[in-house]
């Protein structure tokens, strides 16, 4: 233990970065320095003195590299985990006196979780970048500062949105749901010369008859049983000077679109049991999920307000014909849902695959529930395609016999029937192929001789 009492060595032991454990020829612990204690949270006075299999027996270390050193009397390197998780790289050196006698074991202990965890990283955006280019996924999606993803199909849309935020024009914004209408309105609003007034949204679809008219356009006293003794001020009236948006205009109930037709034309309503006109100054901006001219030819849609309100049409896509802000959507709702938990996640790449490929019936909605669902319940910091739910997971096509016939038949009749569906769900040639993992060009010919096939038929 002599020399390691020295008072010039402790000093220089200490100043070292990396951890320095040192035993003597017996595997009794004579000397550690400040990192040793800092890496391993062990404090010297506790194992200064002891031998080393009666730390590893008392649990203080898992196993021990000085032992394995003393054994094979030649050098040792060994990646042990310790206390939280921490990944340190023993090197043990055995020292020799003059008769070759093993005087000491003299270990270097250095903590690389930290370089670990970088090159996990370093080769995870590796894996992502291989799976976007091996997918085709245009990584040029633009994040404004209000959190709004745009990427190659949508960023037209709101340059247009931008455009026209400053005039009155007003806009129908079609989209299924969860696509970010709202957003859209809101956006535009914020654009808008309006901005500082209310932006009021309302959805037609959730509410019966009743109830939107006496909310749209409010009531006087004692109106109808059960109305309130001081009336109820309109969203016309609340959104003076601001924006309405009107979402799921198709559900508006007929006798309400000739009233809200009459708002537009003549900027003016009748509250509910009133008698006077009141004026108003709106934005009107709506929006629907249904094809509103197949609503007119069913009669449930009135052809002249249709024209009214979509003097601006403005399409917001699926989130499956975006498959390009699918992963910046996710790393976006995964640091927001992270920070908000407190915690750290990141997806594996196989996962984000699979995400990549699933149709997301709900859109952006969908993606950001599964998200928080995501960060809350898994629990390594990394999200492996098994988290997912089962209704994601599987990719398998079920399908039904397709048709009676030769095996050659059934299997053209379902490549037909996949080749058909990856079309109308990525829109184009080159994004279904890459779907089905074949090349552009067999898709295309595959695409030809179905047609004539049909046209045989006919
Ligand atoms: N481009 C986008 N970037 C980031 N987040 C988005 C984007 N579009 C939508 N979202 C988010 O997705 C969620 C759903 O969007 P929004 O409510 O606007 O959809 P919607 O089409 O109006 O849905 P619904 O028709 O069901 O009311 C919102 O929380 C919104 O912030």
């Amino acid at each position: 233990m002599k020399i390691f009492n020295e008072k010039f060595l402790q000093p220089v032991l200490d100043a070292l970065p990396d951890g320095v454990y040192i035993t003597d020829g017996n595997g009794v612990t004579v000397g550690v320095n400040s990192a040793y204690e800092r890496i391993t949270g062990l404090q010297r006075h506790r194992i200064l003195g002891k031998h080393m299999q009666d730390l590893v027996r008392d649990g203080y270390i898992s196993n021990s590299v000085s032992l394995e050193v003393i054994r094979e009397r030649q050098p040792i390197t060994r990646v042990q985990t310790i206390k939280g998780n921490r990944k340190i790289v023993v090197s043990g050196n055995p020292m020799f006196d003059e008769n070759g006698t093993l005087e000491y074991v003299i270990s270097s202990v250095r903590d690389v979780t930290a370089l670990l965890r970088a090159k996990h990283a370093e080769e995870q955006l590796e894996r992502i970048l291989t799976v976007r280019k091996e997918y085709f996924i245009d990584v040029d999606v633009h994040t404004d500062k209000a959190g709004v993803l745009t990427g190659t199909n949508t960023r037209q849309c709101y340059r247009l949105a931008e455009k026209v935020a400053a005039t009155d024009v007003k806009i129908l914004i079609q989209g299924e749901t969860g696509t970010g209408k709202t957003l859209l309105a809101q956006f535009i609003h914020d654009n808008s010369l309006r901005s500082a007034a209310p932006f009021i949204s309302l959805n037609c679809a959730a509410m019966p008859e009743g109830l939107i008219e006496a909310e749209l356009f409010g009531y006087t006293p004692g109106a109808f049983t059960g109305a309130s003794s001081r009336g109820k001020e309109g969203l016309l009236d609340i959104a003076n000077g601001g924006t309405l948006f009107l979402d799921e205009i198709g559900d508006l109930p007929l006798s309400l679109q000739a009233k809200l037709l009459k708002v537009i034309e003549e900027n003016k309503f009748l509250p509910l049991g009133g008698t006077r006109f009141k004026n108003t100054n709106i934005r009107l901006i709506t929006a629907t999920h249904h094809d509103l001219k197949q609503a007119i030819a069913d009669g449930k849609f009135r052809e002249d307000l249709y024209y009214r309100l979509q003097v601006m049409p403005l399409d917001l896509p699926p989130l499956r014909k975006r498959q390009d802000e699918i992963s910046p959507l996710l790393t976006h709702y995964l640091n927001h849902y992270a920070k908000r938990y407190n915690t750290e996640k990141a997806l594996h790449p196989e996962t984000l695959e699979v995400l990549i490929h699933y149709k997301w019936p709900g859109n952006i909605r969908e993606l950001m529930n599964l998200v928080e669902r995501l960060v809350l319940i898994t629990e390594r910091s990394e999200i492996l395609p098994n988290d997912l739910p089962e209704s994601i997971r599987p990719l398998v096509a079920h399908s039904d016999p397709y048709s009676s016939g030769s095996l050659k038949q059934q299997v053209g009749d379902l490549e037909r029937e996949l080749i058909s569906n990856a079309l109308s769900l990525y829109g184009s040639t080159r994004a279904a192929a890459a779907s089905l993992g074949i090349n552009q060009s067999t898709l295309v010919k595959k695409r030809q001789s179905f047609q004539s096939i049909n046209k045989d038929k006919m």
